[in-house]
């Protein structure tokens, strides 16, 4: 018995066309495709002209398991990311203990197979307990089955140490993943350096603290050969150095945030701690050249850096509150919403591309297409249905998101993680 999806329309993404098809999925495949699959035994789901895309890929995600459960752990944020239409995320290691060691990676893998509600490839540290001080034991972490290397949540601060890790990092195949700040820049900063932190009154970070270790690293990936691949992109001259980068044959790739593309800092009081993420909301410039970084193929992909923390810590003052807001449930109702159905300034075609597609080119992963014979890694999104953002609706234990309240549009319906679904609001039978 197979999982049949009945009238579904079927994002080409050669075209951007739509299809009326549907779907059938045996085992972890996707047996079939036609216009009119025999229901036989089959468990029917039925779509009603909902629109089927491949399953999302998240690169940046923060699921705070282990030791800070407080927070998120791998069975809630994983759940977060099958609501989302997430079909395979990667986590990152600035967990309790830090994810610097071959057991904290099996860890990861093991629970995912336990209480998971979507594949979870970990990133490993760059440096033990992301202290900045010296390198991890990276053979035995990716043998232990890390994706790649990063210190997120801090920027490694030595360039020397920086290249030694690349150096590794090349000779394993893997990339390097940057949380780009420079710290004697940044200092005590708690937002985007500008009119508006001047106004307020609060220390700012300047996007230079990040620009200018996009550019050292950036040449040290030209170096040493390796894949570098920068987080969160914010700023607007880190995102022309990306594109400098690019056309001189550096290996680079980029990603962007929901809330780089969508916010400024102009929607900070200083009081709403569920304001406050690192990098900051920067200004209108800086968000006009992450929207065209990513048009033009400088930014590569959408990565939600899901961040959850407790109701607690974000009630704190905006000084010391954490950084961080969660992004898995909303990032494609957002973005279809206000980018694709309002703005006009993506398609569909190209949404989906940013957020599946290309992830899964980039770092060289199963899924990022619908096609006979492949893999089924897919979700069904409701283009029409709108709803208010409610982050006590939320499937996260985090409820840190400055779009609550926003309407959106497109909301996911069904996924399916390797033939299995993870998330459904289709009345089956
Ligand atoms: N993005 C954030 O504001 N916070 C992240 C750290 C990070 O991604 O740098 C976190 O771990 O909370
Ligand atoms: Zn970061
Ligand atoms: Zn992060």
């Amino acid at each position: 018995m197979g999982i049949l999806l009945k009238n579904g329309r079927l994002l080409d993404l050669e075209t951007g066309e739509l299809h009326s098809r549907d779907v059938l999925v045996e085992g972890d495949r996707i047996s079939r495709i036609g216009e009119d699959i025999d229901p036989a035994s089959h468990q029917v789901h039925e779509l009603n002209g909902n629109v089927i895309v491949p399953g999302f890929i998240d690169m940046h995600v923060h699921l705070r398991d282990p030791g800070l459960e407080y927070k998120e752990t791998i069975e809630t944020g994983t759940r977060s990311a099958a609501a989302g239409g997430f079909t395979t995320i990667a986590c990152m290691p600035n967990t309790k203990p830090i994810l610097d060691n071959p057991e904290l990676m099996r860890y990861i893998y093991d629970t995912t197979n336990k209480t998971g509600s979507c594949k979870v490839l970990p990133y490993a540290a760059i440096t033990r307990g992301e202290r900045g001080e010296e390198l991890t034991d990276m053979e035995a972490l990716k043998e232990a089955g890390a994706v790649g290397f990063t210190d997120d949540g801090v920027g490694v601060q030595s360039g020397g140490m920086m290249r030694s890790a690349m150096e590794r990092a090349k000779a394993l195949g893997l990339p390097i993943v940057i949380h780009a700040e420079d710290e004697s820049l940044s200092g005590k900063g708690c937002m985007n350096e500008g009119d508006v932190s001047k106004r307020l009154g609060l220390p700012g970070i300047p996007g230079v603290a990040e620009s200018v270790h996009v550019a050292r690293d950036a040449l040290l990936a030209e170096l040493t050969g390796v894949h570098l691949h920068v987080c969160h992109i914010s700023d607007a001259s880190a995102v022309d150095v990306v594109r400098w980068a690019k056309g001189r044959g550096i290996r680079i790739t980029a990603e962007v945030t929901p809330h780089h593309l969508l916010l400024t800092d102009e929607g900070i009081d200083g009081t709403d701690a569920n304001w406050k993420v690192n990098p900051p909301l920067r200004t209108e410039k800086d968000r006009l050249a992450c929207l065209e970084g990513l048009l033009d193929g400088t930014i590569d992909m959408i990565a939600t850096d899901h961040a959850p923390h407790s109701e607690e810590e974000k009630r704190r003052a905006f000084q010391v509150a954490p950084f961080g807001f969660v992004g898995l449930e909303t990032a494609f109702p957002l973005l279809y919403t206000e980018l694709v159905e309002k703005a006009k300034l993506l398609t569909l075609q190209q949404l989906v591309k940013k957020m599946a597609t290309a992830p899964a080119e980039v770092f060289n992963l199963p899924g990022g297409t619908v096609a006979e014979g492949g893999l089924a890694d897919l979700v069904v999104v409701n283009l029409e249905e709108e709803r208010v953002i409610d982050p006590a609706t939320f499937a996260s234990k985090g409820r840190n998101t400055p779009f609550a309240g926003w309407r959106a549009k497109g909301w996911p319906v069904l996924t399916i993680c390797d033939g299995k679904v993870t998330f459904d609001r289709t009345n089956s039978k």
